[in-house]
């Protein structure tokens, strides 16, 4: 069995009858909670094998205060309310994603004394940069978080191709998060297993208490998932047209034929995507603007894309840079 190892835009771009602009502007954060014991993000919890280290990394004692303004609307999508946030530049995207984020924590972490966060693989990874700068790198509990991977190619961990590495690069080896709470997956198996022993870690987690579970779905419930989505409009390794995306039994599961590159992944289903309490579609650049008017559009297609079926339980928000809601 396995052991767990938009500024308010100057020039807000135009939104389609259905979306309403309002503009909003975000208050500065203002916490402080210490971190109760230094550690390291050096080694990940390997899904099978339990490391659990404790050591320093680096810290950034200074603080600022962040404004940002954005274009908001919102939308329904499936069964949630989707909240669209449309912002100048991705630079500001980011900056009020890392708020986004803070602000979750803050309240996780009083209410369940953990902090069960899902990432993805992509640009995503670059768009938690401000998580690391302060006021944020200082006033969040990084101890209590908990990290996982919505998806990852099932390559070995320092390959370049891996998610896990590309997260740990750019964000988990720059915060003090305890080694035993990152959940990567165990890169010594195939893909069917390491999708199993997924599977068998979150159960234990579900079972010690780090992990909620829905009580209206009976799938673990994170508390929140930040995404990215391909241009082809796929989220997670669930990709349009793919039987995946129909899964309904399975909390993890594997793919060998992934469109993208590689062809050999694991990725949670729908089932558990949608019972999260909140979700996060963080999406940039132009090559995302026709699919992002083609879900969020008034264009309504029989088939839906896979981030059409994002529907959380809970909240749902999309982070768009202004030239990614081009076509809104
Ligand atoms: O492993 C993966 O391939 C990613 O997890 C994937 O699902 C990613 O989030 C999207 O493809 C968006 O990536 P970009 O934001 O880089 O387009």
């Amino acid at each position: 069995m396995a052991e767990c190892a938009l500024n308010l835009a100057s020039s807000p771009p135009a939104l389609s009858a259905n979306l309403h602009i309002s503009p909003t502007r975000f208050s500065p954060l203002r916490r402080t909670l210490p971190l109760t014991s230094p550690s390291v993000a050096g080694k990940p919890l390997f899904c099978s094998h339990l490391h659990r280290r404790n050591s320093v990394l680096s810290t950034n004692s200074s603080r600022s205060q962040f404004r940002t303004k954005s274009s908001m609307a919102e939308k329904m999508t499936g069964k949630s309310k989707a909240e669209v946030k449309v912002y100048d530049s991705e630079e500001e995207l980011a900056v009020a994603l890392a708020k986004y984020s803070a602000d979750l924590s803050e309240k996780f972490c009083k209410e369940r004394d953990a902090f069960t966060v899902v990432v993805s693989g992509g640009s995503l990874v670059k768009s938690l940069r401000k998580l690391v700068e302060p006021p944020y790198f200082d006033s969040i509990d990084w101890s209590k978080w908990h990290v996982f991977w919505v998806d990852e190619r099932v390559v070995p961990r320092d390959h370049p191709d891996s998610n896990y590495l590309l997260t740990y690069d750019g964000f988990l080896s720059k915060i003090p998060i305890p080694a035993g709470h990152v959940y990567a997956i165990n890169d010594a198996l195939s893909a069917e297993a390491a999708a199993d022993d997924y599977e068998t870690c979150l159960r234990h987690l579900i079972k010690s208490k780090i992990l909620d579970i829905s009580k209206e779905s009976v799938f673990p419930k994170f508390d929140v998932m930040l995404l990215g989505m391909g241009p082809d409009g796929h989220v997670a390794s669930l990709f349009p047209g793919h039987p995946l995306v129909h899964e309904k039994e399975k909390w993890v599961t594997f793919i060998k034929d992934s469109p993208k590159p590689p062809p050999n992944r694991i990725t949670f289903t729908f089932p558990v995507i949608n019972s999260s309490a909140n979700i996060a579609l963080a999406i940039v650049g132009a090559g995302k603007a026709d699919v992002v008017y083609k879900s969020l559009g008034d264009d309504i297609s029989s088939d839906l894309l896979p981030v059409q079926m994002v529907s959380p339980e809970g909240e749902l928000v999309w982070f768009l840079d202004k030239v990614a809601a081009l076509k809104l």
